[in-house]
């Protein structure tokens, strides 16, 4: 039976040192991190990302603010707000919450956020950065991968890592990540994507696996060999009679059965996901450093 990567106790863990950072700086009477995160429109499951963030901001000592925005918002209108922010000293991150409604231009708003605050690592130059192997602001949920592969020993040097999904938040990051050589992992990296001819080709090859895919239980266990350490990145709704919210959140991989072959697994909820807001924090603080030069 496969060891439970237990994503929200390193989440904690990780919101407490960042707790701690937080203290010592009202301790020297200096400045606190800020983090601004900006919702358009109503989506609920954003709404509840977008106030988690918040309300870990509040729990480590951080400024935090949102800014949530009527759908019917121009592109233009949210960018002059970004630029704001962008000029304002007491925020050091800003985020904009994903997706965006499909008349924006996400790439656009992107863009629109300096790298130096852009703690969600996605602006083109970190990026670029982050694939030549430069120090730059990490995309919070590969970081988390990172930390969690990181605080459980898990080995990565010279072992194949399979990525299933290729997005730009997920996929493509990771994979450089644990493909770098200097400070990194040092890994053996394959991607695999929908178009693949047989996925089980790939997977059955992987020391670890990164199900990133978006679709409810696809990795199954015959298509995985044994002892395999398995990151489920996956969170995906379906319905759910039996909860009062008349749904549940479950990942990419099939749990009970894989668990049972694989040596290290993380469950959905409770694996990466709550990584991805402390990691965020994490941002914010380095964000933060960088720009007041207030901690060593
Ligand atoms: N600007 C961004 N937008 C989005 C990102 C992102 O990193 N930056 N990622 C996702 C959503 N996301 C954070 O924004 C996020 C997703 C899931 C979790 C989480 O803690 N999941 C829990 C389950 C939560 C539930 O019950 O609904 C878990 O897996 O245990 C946190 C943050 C897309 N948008």
């Amino acid at each position: 039976m496969a060891q439970i990567i237990d994503g929200k106790k390193i989440s904690s863990e990780i919101k407490e040192e960042i707790k701690s950072v937080c203290s010592q700086l009202v301790k020297e009477k200096k400045q606190l991190p800020g983090l601004v995160t900006i919702l358009v429109g109503n989506n609920p499951a954003s709404k509840a990302y977008v106030n988690s963030k918040a309300k870990s901001c509040n729990e480590v000592g951080m400024v935090s603010k949102i800014e949530i925005l009527d759908e019917s918002i121009s592109e233009e209108e949210l960018i002059s707000l970004i630029n704001r922010f962008n000029n304002d000293k007491n925020y050091h991150g800003i985020l904009v919450q994903l997706p965006l409604p499909k008349y924006i231009n996400e790439s656009n708003v992107i863009k629109s956020i300096i790298p130096e605050k852009d703690v969600d690592g996605f602006h083109p130059i970190n990026v670029g950065k982050l694939v030549i192997g430069e120090e730059t602001l990490i995309p919070c949920t590969p970081y988390g991968i990172l930390e969690l592969l990181k605080r459980y020993n898990i080995e990565t040097k010279g072992k194949h890592v399979v990525v299933v999904g290729r997005s730009n938040i997920v996929g493509k990051p990771i994979a450089n990540l644990l493909l770098q050589k200097r400070d990194g992992a040092n890994a053996v990296v394959t991607i695999v994507h929908s178009a693949a001819k047989n996925i089980s080709f790939y997977t059955k090859q992987a020391d670890i696996l990164i199900a990133a895919i978006g679709s409810p239980k696809f990795i199954k266990a015959e298509m995985l060999k044994e002892n395999v350490v398995v990151i489920d990145v996956g969170i995906n709704r379906v319905e759910d009679a039996n909860s009062p919210k008349g749904y549940k959140i479950i990942g990419d991989v099939d749990f009970d059965e894989v668990s049972k072959i694989a040596s290290f697994i993380t469950p959905v909820p409770g694996g990466v996901g709550p990584m991805t807001i402390a990691m965020l924090l994490k941002n914010t603080l380095i964000a933060y450093k960088h720009l007041t030069k207030n901690i060593e």
